[in-house]
């Protein structure tokens, strides 16, 4: 996930590839509750890793099921034996549920009729989240559920309940309000079979007011079928369940991806030409025939031009009609998924109209407000009423503008511009915030970098300079702050020095190409962690030590060595984009990039950095061997035939000496980069 304050999207051109999408929420814990419920085992596939799963999975496995593995590991299915509709007598467990409503809920409603004794606890916030309507239901039933703290919220206890009433009032609908959240009719219905099973009549459960959420009501409607309860629906106001119901595994079930999820490759595919031997976008883990509302977005894209086929938990999208239709639609039923049918409309041939999206007013922001706002700075013309907005993309690609898109923690807000980096005038697009897709889609920059192609190849800021001069510290920093990858390149050197020496090749120039040879065959890795891994093992430290340093500014002059390891360092280029550090990152590894600074400092200044930085480190040093072979590298640095230490024609220089701070050199790149950018002036705006 990118963390940054924000994101420049370079311009981008071209996509293809397959995406993995991941496992939708609400469906993961529906399905978990039902197999745990259920006669035999399930084998669920594609489960959601997230804190909801986890709470619930720990939740089943105090219960009493058999859940293998106890983690949700990606690729792996995750396997449950249930409790055939009965707990042992006198269960009891204590749950905490974190802050997951989609456990609290209907798991409240299933211990509160399969009964024994039970804590429902959560954080804070969850203390805050009612539950009273559901409470009402369940009593309704003769459940025995008591607030441990405040009327109509959890924490709760549970107990055994006493069904002797229903005798009587058997057949009588239990009462649930439709208009507050559907997560209680859902939490009834899952819950309820368990009752049925056992009574002589259908239990029948009427829905008060208007029901809300109907698609969400379908998905458990769905889910149900497959674990074998057939409820009626009678017109989304009364839902029977048929007596002698009973859960049965389907041995065997897929989490299905989230379909507004999904819109965004969807509309990738729409709007990007094919990448190089490439047809298009494979999206797996979501199919046409999706139990989700959603889905429906395909036909909108459909008639905007996308070319989609699809089977079960597939779809693949192709541009077909370019520029896009503009489209007039009523988007009610798809409300999530219609805000990608406004990023696809900067793509049209006209004026696109999405109606009847009132509730986009009320979602996590005003989302025609902000959907209006940002797509004026792109260019585009838009018209917004209460429940509709009408969007005219720019004329020709030179009425576009580079725009820094605010995203108003809305992560729909900031999926959607990023696919406004298709521009026709070739513009990079800044998402403002880009951790706030952290709400559905945790890497979702990351899958979109995992299929573009960017216009021009992605950007480099190359920091160049001598040995200790604040290269490598200053080029992490400010990968960090873009979102950058890096390239230390000195690492590489150390790492061929290492080899050779360990080889027990001589250092020397009529061994270079023996050297060279053998980087060929090495297994380097450059872990997340910082960790640097040679053959499996960890290095990083033994890189790091003067000798290490030495020998490779040794092995750094030869030419074959040089060669060897070129491709290596281009290969670091990718998207979002990349800092580089060493000698030649801006003369020779990548001269066409767009921001090169070379940083200098006095050889005392730099011997005293580094004297401190290896003591720090717990490494021994001493400042007159330093100095000298501080000096030694930085003549055989410069003095090289083969890439020599110089700065670029074009390069910026920072005096980067003992009243300088880090910090202050992390800005001046900082800023330096933000002057390239198109949308500097509107940025210092905002
Ligand atoms: N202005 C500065 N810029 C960069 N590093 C600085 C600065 N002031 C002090 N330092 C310290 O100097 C050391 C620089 O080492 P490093 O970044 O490894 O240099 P290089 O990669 O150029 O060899 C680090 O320990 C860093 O914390
Ligand atoms: N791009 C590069 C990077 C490093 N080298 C060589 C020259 C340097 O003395 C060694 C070690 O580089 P490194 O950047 O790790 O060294 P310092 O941290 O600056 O001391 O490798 C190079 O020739 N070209």
């Amino acid at each position: 996930m990118f963390t940054t304050e924000f994101l420049d999207l370079p311009h981008l051109a071209r996509a293809g590839g397959s995406v993995q999408l991941p496992g939708s929420k609400s469906i993961s814990n529906r399905v978990l509750l039902l197999a745990a419920l259920s006669a035999g085992t399930t084998t669920i596939h594609d489960l959601l890793d997230s804190d909801d799963t986890r709470v619930m999975l720990d939740a089943l496995h105090a219960l009493g099921c058999t859940v293998t593995p106890r983690q949700v590991t990606p690729g792996q299915p995750v396997q449950i034996t249930g409790i055939d509709g009965a707990l042992p007598n006198n269960a009891r467990a204590q749950l905490f549920l974190g802050n997951a409503g989609t456990a609290m809920r209907p798991l409240t409603a299933a211990l509160a009729i399969l009964g024994g004794s039970f804590e429902m606890t959560g954080v804070p916030r969850m203390y805050e989240r009612p539950i009273g309507d559901l409470v009402d239901a369940l009593r309704q039933l003769g459940c025995q559920i008591d607030y441990l703290r405040d009327e109509g919220f959890p924490p709760l206890r549970i107990g055994q309940p006493d069904f002797r009433q229903l005798g009587s009032t058997g057949a009588a609908p239990i009462q649930v309000r439709g208009d507050v959240s559907s997560q209680f009719l859902t939490s009834l219905l899952m819950a309820l079979p368990l009752l049925a099973s056992t009574s002589p009549q259908a239990i029948a459960i009427d829905v008060v007011g208007e029901l809300i959420s109907k698609p969400y009501i379908h998905i458990t409607l769905e889910l149900l079928a497959r674990f074998g309860i057939r409820v009626e629906n009678h017109g989304w106001q009364r839902f029977v369940i048929p007596a002698g119901s009973r859960y049965q595994s389907p041995g065997s079930i897929h989490v299905e991806a989230d379909a507004s999820s999904a819109s965004y490759f969807i509309a990738l595919g729409a709007i990007a030409a094919s990448a190089e031997g490439q047809n298009g976008i494979k999206i797996e883990g979501v199919g046409l025939d999706s139990i989700q509302g959603d889905i429906r977005f395909v036909e909108a894209a459909r008639a905007m031009g996308a070319e989609i086929t699809g089977g079960p938990n597939w779809l693949h999208v192709a541009r077909g009609r370019w520029p896009l239709r503009a489209i007039d639609l009523d988007c009610n039923h798809i409300p999530d998924a219609a805000m990608t049918l406004a990023a696809m409309a900067l793509y049209a041939d006209g004026t696109t109209t999405l109606r009847n999206i009132a509730s986009w007013r009320v979602k996590e922001t005003d989302r025609i407000a902000a959907m209006a706002a940002e797509a004026r700075k792109l260019g585009a013309l838009v018209e917004e009423g209460a429940g509709f907005i009408r969007i005219t993309p720019p004329a020709a690609p030179e009425d576009w503008r580079a725009a820094s898109i605010h995203t108003y923690d809305d992560h729909r807000i900031a999926m959607c511009f990023s696919l406004a980096a298709f521009n026709p005038a070739g513009l990079p697009v800044r998402i403002q915030d880009p951790k706030c897709v952290a709400k559905t889609f945790p890497d979702y920059f990351e899958a979109l970098f995992a299929l573009v192609q960017p216009g021009a190849p992605a950007p480099v800021i190359c920091i160049d300079g001598p040995t200790a001069s604040g290269k490598g510290t200053v080029a992490t920093l400010v990968a960090q702050r873009l979102g950058f990858a890096l390239l230390d390149s000195g690492a590489l050197y150390r790492i061929a020095g290492l080899a050779a020496s360990r080889a027990g090749i001589a250092l020397q120039a009529d061994q270079a190409d023996r050297i060279a040879a053998l980087i060929a065959t090495l297994h380097i890795v450059f872990a997340p962690d910082q960790r640097v891994l040679l053959n499996g093992e960890d290095i990083s430290l033994a890189i790091r030590t003067e000798e290490a340093g030495m020998n490779a500014s040794r092995v750094s002059a030869f030419p074959a060595v040089r060669q060897a390891l070129l491709q290596w360092q281009r290969d670091f280029r990718r998207l979002p984009g990349l800092v580089a550090d060493g000698r030649d990152m801006g003369t020779v590894i990548f001269p066409d990039a767009p921001l090169k600074v070379f940083l200098s400092a006095s050889a005392e200044c730099r011997a005293q950095r580094r004297f401190k930085q290896l003591i720090d480190k717990g490494l021994s040093a001493n400042m007159h061997d330093l100095l000298a072979d501080l000096q030694a590298r930085d003549a055989r640095d410069t003095q090289r035939s083969a890439s020599p230490l110089q700065p670029a024609e074009d390069a910026l220089h920072w005096d980067n000496n003992a009243e300088r701070t880090v910090e202050q050199a992390v800005q001046q790149v900082l800023s330096w980069w933000q002057q390239r950018q198109p949308f500097a002036a509107e940025e210092s705006a905002v």
